[in-house]
Parts: C-alpha cells; structure tokens; sequence
C-alpha cells in the first residue's frame, strides 16, 4: 500500500446529484452550490446531467435547464475551481467537449462501462489535443476482477487519459476491494496515469471506500457534498473531509466552511435527504447501477410492483448504464408472476 499525502477531491453534486434531483437543477442552484464549494476550497466541480454531456432525453430524463447553460454559470461563477464535464460516449458526442469547453470547462472526463474502454479512445485524444485535463471512468468497477480493470486502464492511459478512476456505480465494494482495484491500477499505470475513486453509499461504506482507495494510491477521490448522489447518494465530501483532516492526508479544503456549505445551501436545493433505505440497500448489495433508483420507483409504481424486486433482478441480469428502459421488462415480468 502507498498512502499518499495529498488528495484532489471532485465535488460531483451537481452532476451525480442530477440523478437524485430528476436532472431539473436550475441556474440558481447552479449558483449557489458552485459559490459555496468554491468558497471552501474544493478544487474541481463537475457539472453535467446525471447521465452525462448529451443526456437529456426521454430515456435518462429531460433536463431542466440545458446543462450548456449550467456548466457556463459554473465556470462564471468560480474563482479557484475548475469545472469538468462528464461524458458517456455514445450518449454525448465529441460536439459536446468543445462546447463545454468554449462555456468554461476545463476537465473531460469519459465515462465507460468496465470492459468497453475502447470505445473512449477517441475522446481522450480530443480533449488532449484541445488542451483539457482528462479523466477516465471505469464504471460498475464491482463487476470485473482487478486485473481485468488494470487492463481497461491501461487503454485509457494510453489513449491520452491522465487519471483511472475505479468507478464503484452500484455501491457494492467491499473494503479490500476498493483497495485490490486500486491497488491493480496504481501497479499498471505507474507514472502514466494517476488513479481515482468514485463511491456510492449504497452499502454504507462510502467513506471507509474511499480512505482504503486513498491508503491504497488513489491521487483522486469524487464525493458530493450531503452525500447529493444517485442512490443512497455518493460519498459524503465535508464527511470525507473531516476524515482526511483525521488522518493526515491534505486535500486543501476547509471542513468548517464544507460543512455549512452542506447544511446551509447544498441542502435546500436537495428535494429530499439520499436515504441508505431498502431500495438503496438491494442496489449495493445485487449490485445494480445507482442511477437506475429513480427509475425503478417509476416502473414499480407504473406497474404496482414491488422495486426492490425489479433491483434485485436488474442485478441478476447484469444490467448496465444505458439499459433503464430493461426495467420496464423486469416490471411487466414481475406484473405477470404478481410479484408486488
Ligand atoms: C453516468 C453515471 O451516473 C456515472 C456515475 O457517476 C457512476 O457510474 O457512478
Ligand atoms: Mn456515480
């Protein structure tokens, strides 16, 4: 294990919180969040919809305000931070980057499932030729052993990706886990890339993860303030925070004013609290991508069946990010064996 001393964190409240907010974040949240997080340090905001650059639709959910609009008043409204933009190729295209870019973001960071880096090549080698800073997303890290997340790695790295990021969508690492991935990373990659953590709270572990990814040689960690995330919500941040502060490691960012940042502006624009309820709870331990809670509420009330079950065989089918309408499938299923 190589404990690192400092760590960059990434507040992704106003993009992994679009999820929990049905992606109708407006200007003045926009604002407001982007002020308080910049005001107490945080080093790099991203902002997006839920589902990434491009994501507004039928399938994810329309977006309030067009997230153009969002990452420009970010970028204005920052004075330190950086913006970044998150995006899964093939629901945003490369379009996308240079207009994020041209509103002020400054960070790409490309989203795949954990066996498809491939398809994030061409990106990286846009963005780094444009001159952006670049991250790679490994998502439903849970799902492949390290080795085989190593191996996805050293595509993006090779690409032009200058940080991996073990991405736990579902929730549903345990521990040694975290620390076995990034652990298989930081030994692949060396001085090509550094590495990355982005938890989910689905299992209650969040911040333990992410300390074991951080103990483990993750340069990057992800959290959002008040936990405002998809399912039970991402690592807290002022949470996280408190712990680095405990446990040596600097990340620059002042836990008193993080943690009225939480309470005071990044609440109020929450509609409800992320809970580590049962439905969260099914998806880290069936292991099922967060962003797909909000849309199992809406098929199990559509079609009066139970969610927690339409979770739980969304795991057994291994479903991934991009098969919400599946959910549809798995409820109809569930309506015919009257399962409620
Ligand atoms: C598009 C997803 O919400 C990306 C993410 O935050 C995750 O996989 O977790
Ligand atoms: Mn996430």
């Amino acid at each position: 294990m190589q404990q690192r001393l400092s760590l960059r964190l990434t507040d992704t409240s106003l993009r992994d919180g679009s999820h929990h907010k049905r992606h109708q974040f407006t200007a003045d949240d926009v604002r407001s969040i982007v002020a308080a997080l910049d005001g107490a340090g945080v080093p790099i905001i991203e902002v997006a919809h839920g589902d990434g650059l491009g994501g507004s639709s039928f399938n994810y959910g329309f977006s309030h305000t067009p997230e153009q609009e969002l990452i420009k008043v970010a970028a204005e409204t920052a004075t330190q931070a950086k913006i970044a933009v998150l995006m899964l190729p093939g629901v945003g295209v490369k379009d996308d980057i240079l207009v994020s870019q041209d509103n002020g973001a400054s960070i790409v960071r490309i989203a795949t499932h954990c066996t498809e880096a491939d398809v994030s090549v061409q990106h990286f080698a846009l963005a780094r030729e444009r001159g952006l800073e670049t991250v790679g997303f490994l998502m439903m890290a849970h799902s492949q052993p390290s080795e085989a997340l190593a191996r996805q790695a050293r595509i993006m790295a090779d690409a032009g990706c200058q940080c991996v990021y073990v991405v736990d969508s579902a929730g549903a690492l345990v521990l040694e886990q975290v620390s076995e991935r990034v652990e298989a990373l930081v030994a692949e990659l060396g001085s090509d890339a550094q590495v990355g953590f982005h938890g989910h709270e689905n299992l209650g572990l969040s911040v333990a993860n992410s300390v074991a990814a951080a103990r483990a040689g993750a340069a990057q960690i992800d959290g959002s303030v008040r936990g405002f995330g998809a399912g039970a919500g991402n690592t807290p941040l002022e949470a996280f925070v408190g712990v680095c502060d405990k446990l040596g490691f600097s990340t620059g960012v002042d836990f008193f004013k993080i943690v009225d940042a939480a309470e005071d502006v990044v609440r109020p624009v929450m509609p409800e609290e992320c809970l580590l309820d049962r439905m969260a709870l099914m998806m880290g331990y069936a292991g099922v991508y967060s962003s797909f809670l909000k849309h199992a509420y809406t098929q199990a009330e559509r079609y009066g069946v139970s969610g927690a079950q339409i979770l739980v065989r969304a795991g057994e089918r291994k479903l991934v990010g991009g098969q919400e309408d599946q959910l549809i499938d798995i409820a109809l299923e569930l309506s015919r064996e009257n399962v409620r």
